[in-house]
């Protein structure tokens, strides 16, 4: 990717989506144009980030050389994108807004965009190390070119699915906001072990391979779900006590409500 391209906010996501790129040199430092809000964010890029790239402070004159790059991440929080305007003077033509905002329209973003084609991604943090679930919503003319820059900052690093706008909502309360919820899973079972009198890094330890090997036989095995559950749960044993206490305590419906009120936040950023 020889492109020029302009990440409008260098945060997590951000940050998990193009060092990657720069690690595997699919992009070249000199050809990433930054900006973030504070001179703290600022000076710690500039200090402690591997990669030599370019770095802005919002509001600043330098700053305006993104509008100039004809590819642009927006990666700021949904509630911060009222702060942003495009520049009156676009030199491009042909430019292209990857936003991987939670909830907000492609309409949305062509109304506060109007010089660029917009494209509506989700992704996940899991991109970091090349294990990530990244969505795509296109939004009207995208073309074939655009597409494939697209395709080309997520396909290294995720798996990625094609989808209408109504799906991006749910797909990121599953994948995106998913990781956070597995890491509470693995932090409470953990406590668990804890509370059997186990150190805690072990505890952890044995939680996350517990986790990695039902998955893998889940999968290798081609299971279902019940059929895994079978094999584990001996009548009047030990799983069958432990599965009573989390269907006394809702735990089945916590999950699938904690799903749906992801996907209706996500909605609210529209
Ligand atoms: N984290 C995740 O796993 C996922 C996040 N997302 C979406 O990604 C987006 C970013 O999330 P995340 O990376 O976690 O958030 P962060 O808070 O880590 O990053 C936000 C970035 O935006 C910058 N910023 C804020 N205001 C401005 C501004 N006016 N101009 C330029 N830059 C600005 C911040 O700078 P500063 O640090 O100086 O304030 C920071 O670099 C969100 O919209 C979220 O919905 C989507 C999927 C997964
Ligand atoms: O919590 C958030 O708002 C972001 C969006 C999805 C994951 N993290």
């Amino acid at each position: 990717m020889t492109d020029k391209i302009a990440v409008i906010g260098f945060g997590n996501i951000a940050s998990a989506i193009v060092t990657p790129l720069l690690d595997k040199k699919l992009i070249q430092p000199e050809n990433v144009f930054c900006v973030v809000n504070t001179e703290k964010s600022l000076e710690k890029i500039k200090n402690n980030y591997k990669h030599n790239i370019n770095v802005y402070k919002s509001g600043s004159k330098e700053s305006k050389i993104i509008w100039d790059c004809q590819y642009k991440l927006l990666s700021i929080k949904p509630q911060q994108l009222n702060y942003i305007s495009e520049a009156y003077h676009i030199k491009n033509k042909d430019n292209l807004i990857v936003s991987i905002l939670a909830g907000v329209s492609i309409n949305r973003l062509a109304q506060k965009f109007p010089n660029h084609k917009c494209v509506r991604v989700v992704t996940n943090i899991p991109i970091t190390i090349g294990k990530g679930l990244t969505g795509i919503s296109w939004g009207k003319e995208i073309t074939e070119d655009q597409k494939q820059f697209t395709k080309k900052l997520f396909e290294n690093t995720s798996k990625i699915y094609e989808f209408t706008e109504d799906y991006l909502d749910i797909f990121l309360a599953l994948t995106s906001s998913g990781p956070a919820i597995i890491a509470l899973i693995i932090e409470a079972l953990s406590d668990g072990g804890l509370s059997g009198g186990l150190p805690k890094i072990i505890s952890e330890e044995l939680v996350m391979e517990m986790i990695l090997g039902t998955i893998c036989l889940i999968k290798e095995k081609k299971l279902t779900t019940s059929e895994l559950k079978n094999l584990v749960t001996s009548p009047g044993g030990t799983t069958i006590s432990a599965l009573r206490v989390l269907e006394k305590k809702s735990v089945r419906s916590a999950l699938i409500e904690s799903i749906v009120s992801a996907s209706n936040r996500s909605k609210e950023f529209r």
